[in-house]
């Protein structure tokens, strides 16, 4: 039987991505779209500007938007993914939560929270079992459980896989699609002949989050992982696909072959949008490549290449479709695992 799930900002960039892979999902099924007291009592048709590249699915087209509000939602809706703007996800998460909801998050509001999970199901799984901190610490019956931001998850699976080689710090250099800056975030006069050198905020969540994702849990909480990490964050123009230069310093000094294999070999999950392969090498020295390269695994692998050994361990590039693998695609499998593990 097919879980119920709402979507709370569906009406957005990430929504209307959550309602294309959730329309044919085998679990959940929607029962719920919210989003600003503008869209609210207005059908789906009529209230979403629809930009993804395929029609609004049945169902939804004339379903109507309610609030944001845990009133507004149907009791027997199990599960909500949240793709607000930090800032109301800081104010309404909360609320959803305290009213009973499991609330799956894309925003990047309380990613940091030492109670909340930061979660990559193939990566730290196990982190989930700060719920129960969480649910003690704050009286909460539901849950909240974060996806981190798009960069970070395009290059924490590669540095999970060098972990076994003793990783000690981190230079990232990123090419970010425009579609990680909403719709509405860079207009084409910026970006088209362009390169910005610079995203607000996005190095400094590259820095901490992937330091979380890497950490070890015993039972109560996080130790950050002890690499250093360093990140220089660009906008380009692509339309999809953030593509990343890494250095990583290592204990040991592995052959690129080792390398290979060490991406190749890392385990994924048995999770309905969990990729057969979660990294995929390239040999070619020019790939990974976005508009080639960004639907690997249904849009939810990791590509990576060019492997070079430098004196203090390797260089290479690593990339993944950001509103997929870094956004929608990565909330709908922390579902998927909140499910497997009886949480709703
Ligand atoms: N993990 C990642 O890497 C990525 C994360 N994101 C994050 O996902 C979130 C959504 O981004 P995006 O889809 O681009 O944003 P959009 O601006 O496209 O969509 C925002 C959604 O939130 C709703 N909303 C806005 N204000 C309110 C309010 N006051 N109360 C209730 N609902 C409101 C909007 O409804 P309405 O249409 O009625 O205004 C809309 O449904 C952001 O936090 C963003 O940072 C985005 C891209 C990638
Ligand atoms: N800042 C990212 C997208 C994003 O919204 O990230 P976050 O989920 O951390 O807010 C980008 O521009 O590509």
């Amino acid at each position: 039987m097919s879980t119920r799930v709402g979507v709370l900002g569906a009406t957005g960039a990430v929504g209307q991505r959550l309602i294309q892979l959730l329309a044919p999902h085998p679990d959940f099924e929607i029962a719920a779209l919210t989003a600003s007291g503008a869209s609210a009592g207005r059908t789906y048709r009529d209230a979403a500007k629809w930009r993804v590249d395929s029609p609004i699915p049945e169902g939804v087209a004339d379903a109507t938007v309610v609030e944001t509000d845990p009133e507004a939602v149907p009791d027997d809706v199990g599960l909500l993914f949240s793709s607000l703007p930090s800032g109301v996800g800081a104010a309404v998460e909360p609320e959803f939560v305290e009213a009973g909801y499991v609330v799956s998050s894309n925003s990047s509001n309380g990613r940091m929270d030492d109670d909340v999970p930061l979660t990559i199901p193939e990566i730290n799984a196990d982190h989930l079992g700060l719920i129960e901190v969480q649910r003690d610490e704050r009286g909460w019956d539901g849950a909240l459980i974060k996806n981190p931001n798009c960069s970070t998850i395009t290059m924490v699976p590669t540095l999970a896989a060098l972990d076994r080689f003793g990783l000690d710090r981190v230079h990232v250099s990123t090419l970010q699609a425009v579609s990680g800056a909403g719709y509405s975030g860079v207009t084409s006069m910026e970006i088209i002949d362009n390169v910005i050198p610079h995203i607000g905020g996005e190095a400094d969540k590259m820095e901490t989050e992937s330091r979380k994702l890497l950490g070890s849990f015993d039972g109560a909480e996080v130790s950050l992982h002890e690499a250093d990490v360093s990140a220089s964050c660009n906008r380009v123009p692509t339309l999809d696909g953030h593509l990343e230069n890494v250095w990583a310093d290592l204990d040991e000094d592995p052959a690129p072959e080792a390398v290979a294999e060490a991406f190749e070999s890392f385990p994924g999950i048995d999770l309905h949008s969990s990729p057969e392969q979660l990294i995929e090498v390239f040999e070619e020295p020019d790939r990974p490549q976005p508009r080639l390269d960004r639907n690997l695994g249904g849009g939810m692998a990791v590509a990576a290449g060019g492997i070079e050994t430098t004196n203090r361990g390797v260089q290479f590039n690593c990339l993944a479709h950001n509103t997929m693998r870094g956004a929608a695609g990565a909330s709908i499998l922390n579902g998927e695992l909140l499910l497997e593990e009886g949480y709703f």
